[in-house]
């Protein structure tokens, strides 16, 4: 390990305790002042690591500095007691030492944590040892830093705050263990999510799902549209020409203020797009008229037993029919939740010679049962045109080469989304439970609280949705399907998901309530997560646990403007070689 050649000594250790952000229990945490000296050349920020010696011998422990306040021992005292005159006097004196250069009256307060790691001649891990008051505590320096921080061989998505070197992250892992992106509106949550999502197609090999009910994300990764294949699916109908077509998207659509001088190059891309097909519009069947899946047909069986109104002499065929169903189910191995097709055909025909053998009359309840579920499994295998959520996710398991990597699908309507939403989530999930693979798939929910809001309602489907996200969350990662959400308010989300998600990237959250939140998930102390609320548009804090970096460090960055990577692109264009005769 390698330090700044300045070196503070340990003064005091503060152990801080406060309720839950629920209320149910309390927290702990502790917080450590460290002296250090002070120069104008002192080179700390927050974020800084921080070595301290430990009980035991050649052993530190690991600090993270979360604030650092110039200290003037001439004003220590200096209250409302002491004459104004002489108040003015001290403070016109120290304000003009700090110019002057350190000596022995001013030093730097810093208010460090531990963050679990102790460092040993072998290297860093996880652990805590109490620290030795008055000790020395030494800055790790950047070579150090990027060693215990970053990940060897990762994605850049940044520059540390204060270090100024590049955040690498080990992304496959971080999606494997699901994302979160938490800020306050306009902090950057969409600029972020893209900047991510492009590199995410350009250094992994999963694909991209983006629900996006704002609209913006077609514009966001216009250039990524164009380099993968991809497709933007929309509810909204299109006129048949390309152009009148491009000039309603453009309409409909936000270009951001900083592309607003590549407006007619945006639309003549969107255009190109309408003309390859790229652009199409996505079939939603009218409300409840979703398909049947196996474990429904299952449930409509035994609704038939338990009704008092079925004949007597019927309930044992429905019986028969139930045991013969779950023995094909489970000889086919035959998940609850696959959509019911014609492989039950043979079943109806036996259970149908079964009642006719037994004398049953034509009319009876069993036989208008069978056959109304004949021309439910014979109709529903009549191609349609239209491109529908069954078909969307044939195309998003589908593992060609050259299949598309990237989908857009902009919802217009709440409720409807909710809905498209849970039957993509559930689709996808019970075909890749049928014919497994280790290709990734990434789901991306902006506006995350609308899908898995803290208070679920089955009128606005919003229950539909959150149980289809909160499987995937769940669940997914076996099969290789993963989530990045992103919301401006922990508050309205689904707490149960919050665990679930092992990477966080934080801006500023003012309700002290999702910061709490924060904390208290990660183990983090409060003092950290306040300084969130000094960070600037595009600056964040990443958390992760055993997912993006190689240890749990929490890390403050400036992520790339997704913005001036568009422009770049769009800049570059202008040979006309990136987007189709775009001139
Ligand atoms: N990394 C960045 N560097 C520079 N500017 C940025 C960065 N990220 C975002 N911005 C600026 O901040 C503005 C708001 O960003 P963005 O739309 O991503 O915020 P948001 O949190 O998604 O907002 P909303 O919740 O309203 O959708 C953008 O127009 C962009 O100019």
């Amino acid at each position: 390990m390698e330090y700044e050649p300045v070196v503070g000594r340990l003064r005091e250790v503060r152990v801080i305790t406060r309720p839950t952000a629920d209320g149910r229990s309390s927290v702990t945490f502790r917080n450590f002042v460290v002296e250090m000296p002070y120069s104008k050349e002192l080179n700390l920020e927050i974020g800084a690591l921080l070595a301290v010696e430990t009980i035991r011998e050649d052993t530190y422990l690991i600090l993270e500095v979360a604030d650092y306040v110039p200290v003037h021992f001439g004003m220590i005292n200096l209250d409302g007691s002491i004459p104004k005159e002489i108040r003015d006097q001290v403070m016109e004196e120290v304000s003009k030492s700090w110019h002057n250069g350190g000596n022995s009256e001013m030093w730097i307060d810093v208010f460090a944590y531990p963050i679990g790691y102790i460092a040993t001649q072998n290297g860093f891990r996880k652990g805590y040892y109490p620290p030795l008051p008055g000790s020395p505590v030494r800055i790790l320096n950047k070579e150090s830093f990027k060693e215990f921080v970053c990940a060897k061989n990762g994605t850049d998505i940044g520059t540390v705050l204060g270090q100024g070197i590049p955040l690498t992250v080990n992304l496959p892992k971080a999606m494997v263990y699901h994302i979160g992106v938490f800020a306050f509106t306009g902090s950057g949550k969409s600029n972020l999510t893209s900047a991510l999502i492009r590199r995410i197609l350009n250094y992994t090999d999963a694909k991209v799902v983006i629900f996006d009910i704002s609209m913006e994300y077609s514009i966001l990764l216009l250039d990524q549209l164009l380099k993968h294949n991809s497709e933007i699916l929309t509810t909204e109908r299109y006129p048949s020409n390309p152009s009148d077509s491009s000039r309603k998207f453009m309409r409909t659509h936000v270009i951001p203020e900083e592309l607003e001088n590549y407006r007619e190059r945006i639309r003549r891309t969107i255009e190109s797009l309408f003309m390859e097909g790229k652009i199409r519009t996505l079939y939603v069947p009218p409300q409840g008229s979703m398909s049947l899946t196996y474990d429904s047909f299952l449930k409509l069986i035994k609704d038939q037993i338990d009704d008092k109104y079925t004949a007597f002499a019927q309930k044992p065929l429905f019986s028969l029919m139930l045991r013969k169903l779950d023995e094909m189910m489970r000889v086919n191995k035959i998940p609850k939740d696959a959509p019911l097709d014609d492989s039950i055909l043979p079943i109806l025909d036996e259970i149908e010679n079964e009642g006719r053998s037994a004398g049953l009359k034509d009319n009876s309840t069993i036989f208008a049962f069978i056959s109304s579920l004949r021309s439910y499994v014979s109709t529903d295998q009549v191609q349609s045109d239209e491109y529908d959520i069954e078909k969307l996710a044939i195309d998003i398991l589908n593992r060609d080469k050259d299949s598309p990597r990237l989908f857009v699908l902009e919802l217009q309507n709440l409720e409807e989304s909710r809905e498209i939403v849970a039957s993509l989530v559930e689709e996808v999930m019970a075909r890749r439970k049928r014919s497994f693979s280790t290709s990734p798939i990434l789901f991306v929910l902006d506006e995350a609280q609308e899908f898995i809001p803290f208070d679920t309602r089955q009128r606005d489907k919003s229950e539909l949705s959150s149980s289809a996200v909160e499987k995937l969350l769940r669940h997914g990662r076996k099969y290789h399907l993963h989530a990045l959400i992103s919301t401006q308010r922990l508050a309205y989300l689904n707490t149960n998901v919050l665990q679930q998600l092992h990477t966080y990237f934080i801006s500023v959250l003012p309700r002290p309530y999702d910061r709490q939140l924060v904390s208290e998930t990660f183990g983090i102390s409060d003092a950290l997560l306040d300084r969130t609320l000094d960070l600037e548009v595009g600056q964040w804090l990443l958390v992760s646990f055993k997912a993006s970096l190689p240890h749990d460090v929490p890390v403050f960055f400036n992520a790339p403007n997704n913005l001036d990577e568009i422009r770049k692109i769009l800049e570059e264009d202008r040979s006309g070689n990136l987007i189709n005769g775009n001139k």
